[in-house]
């Protein structure tokens, strides 16, 4: 676990942020150019000294003002990851991967890494010879077998093509699944936030504006700004429960007592698994509709009106969670709508973001 509570002074800029990054998680710096990402970075590795506050990692203090304590960067055990891979040119892959690992980590975890990365065709090669996407893999290895306690990943897609970028990602959700130390990951993207994401902390003018798991924090106002009208949509953690015994499709439980058909997904029971609802894909009715084409009608409780210029947005109470909807102005004054009337939510379509689920943790050293 990574917490830190630190507070610092640069120019009129001041940074004053508070959070824990779990062991096994990956944990999302987000938010606008200048909201102190970096500035949040720097503190963490060392490259920077904050005025006030402390960080811990694992049950290492790296940096307390109180004990008058400041760990040297290479004394934080951290493994970074930035946007350019920066490879040694002059090495191949096997010496750049080697370079900086301890006597600790041995053989097997050495193949185990190169494997998870699938890199072991590419160990005689010089990093002239590799593509981007092929670079980030080397340089997330080496950041891995240099023993991290940390690992700081600092915008690593964002120098890649698109192609490349979706070579990536699934990479780094099977690193998110196999390591058991905190990552620490800095994006700008909502597709990245939305495969590789546990927990994020929301960024603003240097002050933590939001803080916790996914769903909670992208479900929340302070996200708002992001998603605009296209992308607004609710993300909800449900369990895989059984594959339907004649059509293509899977049943997952939502909020505690609820269940949702999707189109077919590779799971097991009770395997967690993230959904993505986008407000657009709901409709709602007064009564329950019957022979409807749609799988998914939900009793609903209407626990929030906003009206825009174009449409009308409903926040929906569903078991213990919350569900927006938009609709159109005319629909909603048809529907009488008011907060606490129960209504019918009819999901179109659902889709899947993330497995979620962990496999056994890789041994780092
Ligand atoms: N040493 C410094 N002296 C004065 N101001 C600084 C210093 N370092 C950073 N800043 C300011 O702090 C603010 C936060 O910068 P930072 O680079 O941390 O933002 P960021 O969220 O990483 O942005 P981006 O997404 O564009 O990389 C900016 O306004 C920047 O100008």
């Amino acid at each position: 676990m990574l917490t830190l509570d630190i507070r610092q002074q640069l120019g009129t800029f001041t940074l004053n942020t508070c959070f824990a990054a779990p062991a096994g998680q990956i944990t999302v710096l987000f938010g606008r150019s200048g909201a102190g990402k970096t500035s949040l970075i720097n503190a963490i590795s060392g490259l920077s000294r904050p005025d006030q506050g402390h960080i811990t990692l694992a049950d290492r203090t790296l940096f307390c003002t109180t004990r008058a304590l400041c760990l040297p960067p290479e004394a934080r055990r951290i493994g970074y990851v930035f946007q350019d891979a920066r490879l040694f040119p002059h090495y191949r892959v096997a010496g750049n991967l080697n370079y900086g690992r301890p006597a600790t980590v041995t053989e097997a975890t050495f193949t185990h890494i190169v494997e998870l990365l699938d890199i072991g065709h590419l160990l005689d090669r010089y990093p002239k010879d590799l593509s981007g996407g092929e670079k980030q893999r080397v340089a997330i290895g080496r950041a891995l077998l240099s023993a991290p306690q940390l690992l700081l990943m600092d915008e690593p897609l964002a120098s890649l093509d698109l192609p490349r970028k979706q070579e990536l990602l699934p990479y780094l959700e099977r690193l998110a699944k196999e390591t058991d130390i905190p990552i620490v990951y800095v994006t700008h993207s909502l597709d990245e936030v939305l495969h590789l994401a546990d927990r994020i902390v929301l960024l603003e003018a240097g002050d933590v504006i939001a803080n916790g798991p996914t769903a909670e924090v992208w479900n929340s106002d302070a996200m708002r700004p992001w998603l605009g009208e296209q992308a607004h949509s609710t993300l909800l953690d449900a369990q895989f429960v059984a594959h339907h015994p004649d059509y293509p499709l899977s049943k997952l439980q939502v909020c505690a007592d609820q269940f949702l058909w999707v189109s077919q997904v590779a799971a097991t029971p009770q395997q967690s698994i993230r959904i993505r609802i986008f407000a657009s894909d709901i409709s709602l009715a007064q009564e329950r509709p019957v022979k409807s084409s749609i799988r998914n009608i939900l009793p609903v409780q209407v626990v929030r009106i906003a009206r825009t210029a174009t449409q009308v947005e409903v926040l929906l109470g569903l078991g213990r969670c919350q569900l927006w909807a938009h609709i159109t102005p005319w629909a909603a004054d048809e529907l009488a709508l008011e907060v606490g009337m129960t209504l019918y939510a009819q999901l179109k379509s659902v889709s899947v973001t993330q497995e979620d689920w962990r496999a056994q943790p890789l041994p780092l050293a």
